[in-house]
């Protein structure tokens, strides 16, 4: 499989000018079974405690999750045609997430934490050979987070994790080590514009690293 490198700046282009809504936007990415559900309940528990209104969101969304397609490619693989095609239904669906809840409930002033987001498709795609200019102009216009977190574990961690949680059903980019890998590296690529946490740490370690970076500012808005 051709994998193209993502370039430093090659992301920005992607995002909207800051916004200035009410909310906060907090994107938290990583590997499947790098912790990222784990948190998004911890974090939206502590923003509630503080009195804020939390919607816990994920994408890609049920629209492109139950098309038959898109699990067949997840689940067994397919061509870079292929790759293509589902990368312009990826598209889609992120931007009718982002005019149908995201942008909402930031007009409304929550606490939006949203369960991988934009760098994800990245991730995915571009291990599958899709040329990352055609995913950064098919999804431009999307709201840059206030924060996106990157959650970073050995491949051996989480492949571990996976099958205690999954056991035998492993999806395609999950059964192999070096398409972990091939994944993860394409997150690490995006240095600068995520916020790297070590999410081999405890839970309750990850979630404090977390909340230290972004608590302060959500808190006060
Ligand atoms: N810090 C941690 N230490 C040990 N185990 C953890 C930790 N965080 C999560 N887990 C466990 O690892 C598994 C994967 O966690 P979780 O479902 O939160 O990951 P995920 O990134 O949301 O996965 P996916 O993308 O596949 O939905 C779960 O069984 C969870 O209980
Ligand atoms: C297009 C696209 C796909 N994904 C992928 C990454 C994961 O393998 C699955 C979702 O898995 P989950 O563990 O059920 O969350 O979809 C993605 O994350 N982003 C995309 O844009």
């Amino acid at each position: 499989m051709t994998r193209n490198p993502l370039t430093p700046d090659a992301l920005d282009p992607v995002f909207a000018p800051p916004h200035d809504l009410p909310g906060t936007l907090i994107s938290i990415v990583g590997f499947d079974g790098s912790g990222k559900t784990t948190q998004i309940t911890a974090l939206a528990e502590r923003f509630r405690a503080e009195g804020r209104t939390v919607v816990e969101t994920r994408q890609p969304t049920d629209w492109y999750r139950n098309e038959a397609a898109v699990q067949h490619f997840h689940e067994e693989g397919g061509s870079r045609e292929r790759a293509r095609i589902l990368a312009l239904f990826a598209a889609a669906d992120r931007h009718r997430h982002v005019q149908e809840v995201i942008l909402p409930a930031l007009r409304r002033g929550a606490v939006v934490i949203c369960d991988r987001y934009v760098y994800a498709t990245f991730g995915v795609f571009i291990h599958r050979g899709v040329d990352p200019a055609f995913l950064v102009t098919l999804n431009q216009g999307v709201p840059r987070p206030d924060f996106a977190f990157f959650l970073d574990l050995p491949t051996a961690s989480l492949i571990e994790r996976l099958r205690s949680r999954d056991g035998d059903k492993l999806k395609f980019e999950e059964r192999s080590p070096e398409r972990i890998e091939a994944i993860v590296s394409i997150y690490r690529g995006m240095a600068g514009q995520l916020i790297r946490v070590d999410g081999a740490q405890s839970r309750e370690a990850v979630t404090a690293a977390l909340w230290s970076h972004c608590h302060a500012q959500v808190t006060a808005g």
